[in-house]
């Protein structure tokens, strides 16, 4: 039974490799049918190895994994033919043209949707004839990705499914991925692209050193983090002729050569400052760039923990 409106749930999840070393240490979350949810970490934080905990790869040194009410790793088959897989490399036969290899999938699938149909959606369908390993870096991630698709999965896995794709492929991965969200498909993914994440995750967690450091929404992970402010003094110019930070709630300021670089939680209240004193002043702030807190800032400041440690 599957009344859940979780349809992952993960408890205390734990993965040792062998040799000792654990490489997810302790996590917990949940995505509701129908959420988008990503992990995001730096390299080597855990995601493939909690992905492919909750894909039934490999059973949990410890916690517990439920994907639609049921143990992956032990259910399998209760499992597996409801859920899409897209691994990182797919490695199919390369002789094989790429009609063919999403026909033979087809053939191992109950219930598939018409393999023109999975090529389709992923834009491949015009180079069905192409032989696999003919196929650009980007063009195999696409191949990936609609054989995951053959199933019409309730549960989508997709590990970095665009990385290797031009801008515009990126896009078309986007759209699918929202309109296969919004016909209810739970998609989890992982990515290493911060605004792959910001604009398509309903929810995400970055992960560090197998612990989830923080999660939430993109907007909840985000309003934790200051706003930035830089351009460079003008010529005869000190950071000392400004008016007095401290004051506007600036948090914290470096000056590097002539460029000075802020960090606020008051953005506007602190721009409006700075532009100000520059018109009155009656200089140009060369370079002046000014920007939103962002997924980006919480992620260097995860991953400068690294470094200070
Ligand atoms: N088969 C294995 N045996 C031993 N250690 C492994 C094995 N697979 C992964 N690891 C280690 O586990 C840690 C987590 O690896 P994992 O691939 O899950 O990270 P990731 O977050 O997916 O990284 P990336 O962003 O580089 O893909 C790394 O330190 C990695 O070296």
């Amino acid at each position: 039974m599957d009344t859940n409106t979780n349809v992952i749930e993960v408890t205390d999840l734990r993965r040792v490799y062998g040799g000792g070393f654990e490489a997810v240490r302790g996590i917990s979350f949940s995505v509701a049918r129908g959420e988008v949810f990503a992990l995001l970490g730096t390299n080597g934080a855990g995601k493939t190895s909690t992905v492919e905990l909750l894909e039934g790869l490999a059973p949990p040194a410890g916690g517990r994994v439920r994907v639609l009410g049921h143990d992956p790793y032990a259910e399998r088959a209760a499992v597996r033919p409801r859920t899409g897989v897209m691994l990182q490399e797919g490695g199919f036969p390369s002789e094989l043209t790429v009609a063919e290899t999403a026909r033979m999938w087809a053939g191992c699938v109950s219930g598939a949707r018409p393999p023109v149909e999975a090529l389709e959606l992923v834009g491949l369908a015009r180079r069905s004839d192409v032989r696999v390993k003919q196929l650009s870096g980007g063009e195999r991630r696409r191949l990936d990705l609609a054989l995951a698709l053959l199933g019409r999965p309730e549960v989508l896995f997709l590990d970095e499914p665009t990385t290797g794709l031009d801008a515009e492929g990126r896009r078309d991965t986007w759209e699918l991925v929202r309109a296969l969200r919004d016909g209810g498909t739970t998609v989890l993914l992982t990515t290493h692209y911060l605004e792959e994440a910001e604009g398509l995750a309903d929810r995400l967690a970055i992960l560090h050193e197998g612990r989830i450091a923080v999660t939430g929404t993109p907007a909840e992970v985000t309003a934790g983090q200051p706003s930035r402010i830089s351009f460079e003094l003008p010529q005869g110019y000190f950071v000392g002729d400004l008016p007095p930070l401290g004051e506007l709630g600036v948090l914290s300021h470096e000056v590097d050569g002539r460029v000075v670089r802020l960090r606020t939680r008051e953005l506007q209240r602190v721009a409006t400052e700075v532009l100000v004193w520059a018109s009155t002043a009656g200089v140009e702030l060369r370079g002046l760039d000014v920007r939103s807190a962002s997924l980006e800032e919480a992620f260097l400041g995860i991953a400068a923990q690294e470094v200070r440690a």
